[in-house]
């Protein structure tokens, strides 16, 4: 593993001002960040996310998915505990990259699901890796995590990673009608622990943009 930590500052959001910690993974020349808030050093289970990049969720208000929806929750509840971490991982698109998403959204928009999709262009459904926490948690001094996602298999593949998963919240937001089939398809293909009926709706979520 060869993730460096290079520099941290503030991060001031409309939830809280958060440190944010960037890291350079020197073997794929990505970057990657870490938001804290609080003491996360003090050896307790600290509330986190492990959030994948989706440039189109997160940046771009996408409705496709529940990424964007997520992060803001996520960080709204670090921020409403007073203690956490974010991890925000550059494994767009399930790890295929931008370009590869937009063609397998291409796809869905033809009738694929997005499991289909992902092997029509010759990629497994999934391809992250969540060791690279492992060096970044150390470096923060995290010992444990209460870990808010709906998908399991990022439980098993932290835990066979080294790192201690105490419990599994549930981040069950931002279903609108350009998601539901997408949603759907996480839990009958890829095994996320959900029902559309936990869902908010995306029109319950503000965004908030507080000065
Ligand atoms: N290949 C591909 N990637 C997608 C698609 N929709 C979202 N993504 C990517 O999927 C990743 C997020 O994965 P999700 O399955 O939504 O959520 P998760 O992180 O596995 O599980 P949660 O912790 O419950 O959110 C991000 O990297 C997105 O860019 C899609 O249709 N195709
Ligand atoms: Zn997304």
């Amino acid at each position: 593993m060869t993730i460096r930590f290079i520099a941290a500052s503030q991060l001031p959001t409309p939830w809280a001002t958060f440190i944010m910690h960037g890291f350079e993974d020197e073997a794929t020349g990505k970057d990657h960040i870490a938001l804290t808030l609080g003491d996360v050093a003090d050896g307790e289970p600290v509330l986190g996310r492990v959030h994948s990049e989706c440039l189109t969720g997160d940046a771009l208000f996408s409705m496709r998915c529940d990424c964007g929806f997520q992060l803001q929750e996520a960080l709204k509840r670090i921020a409403e505990e007073g203690r956490g971490v974010l991890f925000y991982l550059r494994q767009e698109g399930r790890g295929i990259g931008l370009l590869n998403k937009i063609r397998a959204y291409q796809l869905q928009d033809a009738g694929a699901d997005t499991v289909e999709a992902n092997e029509q262009l010759g990629f497994a459904a999934d391809l992250r890796r969540y060791d690279l926490c492992v060096p970044m948690l150390d470096h923060l001094g995290i010992t444990s995590l209460r870990l808010m996602t709906n998908n399991p298999r990022k439980v098993d593949a932290l835990t066979q990673a080294g790192v201690v998963v105490m419990e599994r919240v549930p981040l069950t937001t931002g279903l609108n009608p350009h998601n539901e089939q997408y949603l759907s398809t996480k839990a009958g293909k890829l095994g996320h622990m959900m029902a559309l009926g936990d869902f908010t709706q995306a029109s319950d979520v503000d965004i908030e943009r507080k000065p």
